[in-house]
């Protein structure tokens, strides 16, 4: 078996965030903030303006640092890494604000999620030696079967940078797939699209759980596709959880709604 094919298929594990704390200069972004993302499943994090969303999703990927608490993925923990050791960990994220290049093949860049996977030493693939040659055969592969579970088949040719917003978004999505990871963290992945692109988009996650058994962490906004594609959803304010359930169970819970009323002013309905 390749090292490609052993990193295919890692075991699904549980990511336990417990007493996660950030302290921004006096201000407590996240307070005791704790939830565990089950293997193979979608949990959705939402919450109003400022309630420390990204605070929680960049100390899962390693761009902040923990003030307190700790984030594991099965037996390791996280908090003390880098963003590349938690990427090598087998957790892979999207970025809300993406710059793909206008002179980089959507190929191209999705074989750069495929980076860290390459075991060829810098002098084989320079020499192009068989075995160097062997591998990026077996990482076009994989990423060409990537691109066709995202529907990118036709655009491999095509500059990135120049595709559509919502084809872009599928790209970065396909990026982070290429690494094979275990657990996917998505930052507002259909934000900015149309409406057609969004379903497509919503169909594609709901698929990543189901036929590739990843586990996904979301951040979104748009409340319809995260009570539809979330088993289970994690609401934040001010910094602290307020509530966790299924879609059916935060929508009606009170704590909620008066936290969106706050927001919004009119309705506090969630959906
Ligand atoms: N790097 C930082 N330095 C100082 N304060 C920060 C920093 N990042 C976030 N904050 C503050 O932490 C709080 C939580 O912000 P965060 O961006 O995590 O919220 P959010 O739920 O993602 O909001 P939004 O939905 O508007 O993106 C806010 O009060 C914000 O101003």
């Amino acid at each position: 078996m390749t090292t490609t094919e052993q990193r295919t298929a890692p075991a699904p594990q549980p990511l336990e965030v417990r007493d996660l704390t950030v302290r921004f200069a006096g201000l407590t972004a996240l307070d005791k903030v704790s939830f565990t993302v089950a293997p193979g499943s979608i949990h959705a994090v939402i919450g109003p303006n400022g309630a420390g969303k990204s605070t929680c999703f960049n100390v899962l990927s390693g761009v902040y640092r923990a003030s307190e608490g700790s984030v594991r993925l099965g037996e390791q923990e996280l908090t003390r890494c880098s963003s590349n050791a938690i990427a090598d960990l087998g957790v892979a994220r999207t970025f809300q604000n993406i710059a793909l290049s206008a002179h980089v093949t959507v190929a191209d860049t999705l074989l750069l999620g495929r980076h860290r996977l390459t075991t060829s030493g810098f002098v084989a693939t320079g020499l192009r030696l068989p075995s160097a040659r062997r591998e990026e055969a077996l990482h076009r592969d994989r990423m060409r079967e990537i691109a066709a579970f995202l529907g990118l088949e036709p655009y491999l040719a095509h500059p990135a940078g120049v595709l559509p917003y919502g084809l872009q978004k599928l790209v970065e999505l396909g990026r982070a797939l290429c690494m094979e990871p275990e657990l996917l963290l998505l930052d507002e992945p259909i934000a900015g699209m149309t409406p057609s692109e969004r379903q497509h988009t919503a169909g594609v996650i709901s698929s990543v759980r189901d036929s590739l058994g990843i586990s996904v962490l979301l951040v979104e906004h748009d409340m319809g596709v995260v009570m539809r594609l979330a088993d289970t959803v994690t609401v934040l304010d001010f910094g602290r959880k307020i509530a966790e359930g299924t879609p059916a169970q935060v929508q009606n819970d009170p704590d909620v709604v008066r936290a969106y009323l706050g927001e919004n002013g009119e309705t506090g309905h969630i959906s």
